[in-house]
């Protein structure tokens, strides 16, 4: 383990959903061609809400080598694949269905195991681990890239506030039966993997994001589980945000951008 605290957030704020687009595509490109430098290959972790759309910078764009990234879900609900819940289908819609990715890159969870949550969580883990343990050989994944939303409630993937799952600290993906938003069942990374990964990127984009932004950014220590993605060095946390969303900000760290 790391002697190394936690490097602080890097903020980067835009005055337009669009920069943010372009900017966000940039960054994902660098990290892609670090990763694909070193390890041949780019893992990647999506959430669902806006984020998807967030995305589309990388959509038609020469520079993206599909067929080395390997994609898996922050979280996911447990639903068919075909479902309007379905955080895959939504990134399929989004994304996905528009670019050359071939489909066995893109980890989705097992729906024949939809009836046991604990067996699609267990078998979401397996393919984590045939994808990084072997290769890696580490205690946790280290995704070169996890990309994240807020909610209101400052929850991040599945984890919600107040929820047992902010304390897992062993297994690698868990699963929740009352998730507080609809729909109830789902699966999602624990804290040991979202905070292992290289890079943590939060997207929050509008002014309904300005408050709880504040809250999580300026009050960490109320636990809100956004304030609880400190990446162990040399991990980095970074935050996409428009100017919207950081307008009631505080943190002196921000680093703002046109
Ligand atoms: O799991 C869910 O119920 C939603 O997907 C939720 O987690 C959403 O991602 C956040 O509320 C952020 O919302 P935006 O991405 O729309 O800002």
């Amino acid at each position: 383990m790391s002697h190394h605290p936690p490097n602080p957030p890097i903020i980067h704020s835009f005055a337009s959903p669009e920069v943010l687009i372009s900017s966000l595509a940039s960054f994902i490109l660098k990290a892609q061609k670090e990763a694909i430098d070193k390890k041949g290959r780019f893992t990647i972790a999506l959430s669902g809400g806006s984020l998807p759309k967030q995305l589309s910078g990388l959509i038609g764009n020469p520079a993206v080598k599909w067929d080395m990234w390997q994609v898996f879900y922050a979280d996911e609900r447990v639903v068919p694949l075909t479902d309007p819940d379905s955080n895959h289908l939504l990134c399929s819609t989004e994304l996905f269905n528009k670019v050359p990715i071939p489909k066995e890159n893109i980890h989705t969870i097992d729906t024949s195991l939809l009836s046991d949550l604990e067996e699609l969580s267990d078998a979401y883990e397996k393919e984590l681990i045939k994808e990084f343990a072997q290769k890696d050989a580490a205690r946790f994944p280290v995704f070169d890239v996890i990309l994240l939303g807020m909610g209101p409630d400052g929850h991040t993937a599945s984890l919600f506030p107040g929820h047992e799952l902010l304390a897992e600290e062993d297994r690698w993906v868990a699963y929740i039966e009352d998730s507080p938003k609809p729909p109830p069942n789902r699966i999602t990374l624990t804290y040991p993997v979202i905070n292992h990964a290289l890079r943590v990127v939060f997207v929050a984009v509008g002014a309904g994001k300005a408050e709880i932004l504040s809250e999580v950014l300026d009050s960490p220590e109320k636990g809100l589980p956004a304030s609880r993605v400190k990446p162990v060095h040399p991990g980095q946390l970074f935050w996409f945000v428009d100017e919207a969303a950081a307008a009631k900000l505080q943190v002196a760290s921000a680093e703002f951008k046109l």
